[in-house]
């Protein structure tokens, strides 16, 4: 039998309490907190005899059920502070993605509480709907403006050394406290004191002194509205450095951006990436649910939308993500997340009923199956992708989607599988692996994790990618290369380079298929998030002549 609880002496009854499970949860109970209490120290000390002890029954027991399991509820400190504080942690280890939220509070790695107690020693009350917005919101909006606060709260610390040796959480409850109060503008001693408090409880009250002394001094700061912003001079380095703090980019994009966009375009474009992100949903007709149908639900859900003015099936939205998630209309398969950027690329693919149609990277699906769709029965999509994962979802989501009947899937390298088949398709699409410099709006990790050099590997593996793509092109079919970048060299250059090793293909302008406005000198497909208000993507369509 295992012990219903571990107890240790109470001491302090305000900040730690050992709960008795007793399954209350899963029976739909409250727990009961009549519990076992402690000080923050011997929370900690207790932590790791908890731990240890675990471990032991564990191995005694295979495992641990949840009858047994305990807990430790932290009523003091704020839910969504504590979960974003862990979940930014999470993020720059790279375990963890700074996307939705779902339904149960959990991100895409798994249970958020669960990462809470192992990292922290203690759980928070469960999160109610409006922490998961403050999540996502101080999550998102923390790592965009990163490097700006980073320069802020260096500015404040007394030394440059206490930056650099600060511990990864402390900074992390810094950086919220800072977002809270310069960009979320929370009434400033209010997150003073919640912050502290985590970082009093979560580490050690001289970290909440820390905590306290920088905060305080921002908040002088905010009220002599005298923030320190470096200034924008010098040769094109410094000036590229200065924008790229002020912005909070890396310096070798802003420089990249400069060269290519030029100043002022450059800088929309940051602050583009630096808003919440807008989203778009596409209705899914194939199972009989029409835009008008989704619009009727919104309705319902009270959240306010807007129809595509380019695409027929789908409806942008800014807020509410959360409520639709909960109403179970992606969960049936009723409509999908698409950006309507996305949507267009498979508007220039141009699928008609019957068609033989390879999708070269396909997974997790989203153009895929807005391509099937196309194909009232008849034809078929070839689904190809090297991730075996990603292609799983592809093939669950086509028949959640009742699109299984015309979508084959094929888990290989393209490379691999073009030198095997014979088969030639009226349209090949290739929506090539690149550095996702269009969609930094809803990626908000990304613009750290990319690097220079990921550039010229990016690049050598498209035109690889675009070379096996065009050998499985029939006489007079279509190839289509696409990016959810802005960068002209994973783009135009691309084209450019492909077409002197392939004279058989000529370009096929982008007129006849897309709106006037997102349709290049050169006849290609380019939608500008700055612009038109969506992610940044690019294609072109090329007819093999012979
Ligand atoms: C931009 S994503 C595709 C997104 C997809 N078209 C959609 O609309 O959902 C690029 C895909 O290329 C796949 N990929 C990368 N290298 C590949 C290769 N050598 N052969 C096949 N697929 C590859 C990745 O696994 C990834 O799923």
């Amino acid at each position: 039998m295992l012990p219903q609880t571990l107890s240790i002496p109470p001491v302090n009854p305000a900040d730690t309490f050992v709960v008795r499970t007793n399954l209350a949860k899963n029976v739909g109970r409250k727990p009961n907190n009549s519990a076992t209490i402690s000080t923050v120290q011997c929370a900690k000390k207790y932590l790791n005899s908890t731990r240890s002890r675990t471990a032991t029954l564990k191995s005694k027991e295979g495992h641990l059920n949840a009858a047994s399991k305990t807990q430790k509820v932290n009523l003091e400190v704020s839910p969504h502070r504590a979960v974003s504080a862990v979940r930014l942690m999470r993020i720059e280890l790279g375990g963890a993605f700074a996307d939705l939220l779902n339904e149960q509070g959990k991100g895409s790695g798994g249970n958020e509480m669960g990462y809470v107690e192992r990292t922290l020693g203690f759980r928070t009350r469960d999160l109610e709907d409006r922490d998961l917005r403050l999540v996502t919101e101080i999550v998102g909006g923390t790592i965009r403006w990163r490097r700006y606060l980073d320069y802020l709260i260096l500015s404040l610390c007394h030394d440059e050394g206490t930056f650099r040796d600060m511990e990864p959480l402390l900074l992390q409850i810094l950086r919220i406290g800072f977002y809270e109060i310069i960009k979320l503008e929370m009434p400033p001693y209010a997150v003073v004191d919640e912050n502290v408090r985590l970082a009093k409880v979560a580490l050690r009250p001289g970290a909440g002194n820390m905590v306290n002394g920088i905060l305080r001094k921002l908040v002088l700061l905010k009220e002599s509205n005298s923030f320190p912003s470096p200034e924008v001079n010098g040769d094109d380095r410094q000036q590229a450095r200065a924008l790229a703090t002020i912005y909070s980019h890396p310096v070798w994009m802003v420089r990249r951006w400069i060269k290519h966009l030029g100043r002022e375009e450059a800088i929309r474009l940051m602050m583009w990436n630096n808003k919440d992100p807008t989203f778009s949903l596409r209705a899914n007709v194939a199972k009989g649910f029409r835009r008008s149908h989704l619009v009727e639900q919104l309705e319902k859900l009270k959240v306010p939308h807007e129809l595509s003015a380019h695409l027929d099936d789908f409806v942008r939205i800014r807020t509410g993500m959360q409520l639709i998630i909960q109403s179970g209309l992606l969960k049936d398969g009723l409509c999908s997340v698409q950006d309507e950027s996305a949507g267009m690329v498979v508007t220039l693919v141009n699928p008609q009923p019957g068609e033989s149609i390879l999708d070269c990277c396909a997974a997790p699906g989203g153009k895929a199956l807005f391509l099937a769709t196309f194909l009232n029965g008849q034809g078929m999509v070839t689904a190809v992708d090297v991730n075996a994962g990603r292609l799983r979802i592809l093939k669950e989501t086509a028949e959640l989607h009742q699109v299984h009947n015309v979508v084959t899937t094929i888990h290989s390298d393209l490379r691999i599988f073009s030198n095997n088949s014979h088969i030639k398709h009226d349209k090949v699409l290739l929506d090539a692996p690149c550095s996702g410099l269009g969609v930094l709006s809803k990626r908000a990790d990304l613009r750290w994790n990319r690097r220079l050099e990921d550039m010229e590997e990016l690049k050598s593996l498209q035109d690889e990618l675009l070379d096996s793509a065009s050998s499985m092109v029939k006489p007079g079919g279509a190839l289509i290369y696409s990016t959810c970048s802005i960068d002209q060299e994973e783009n135009e250059e691309r084209i450019a380079s492909f077409l002197l090793r392939h004279p058989e293909f000529v370009v096929d302008a982008a007129d006849n298929y897309v709106p006037h406005e997102f349709v290049t000198e050169r006849g290609f497909y380019r939608s500008n998030p700055a612009k038109h208000s969506m992610d940044g993507a690019f294609a072109a369509r090329l007819i093999r002549s012979r």
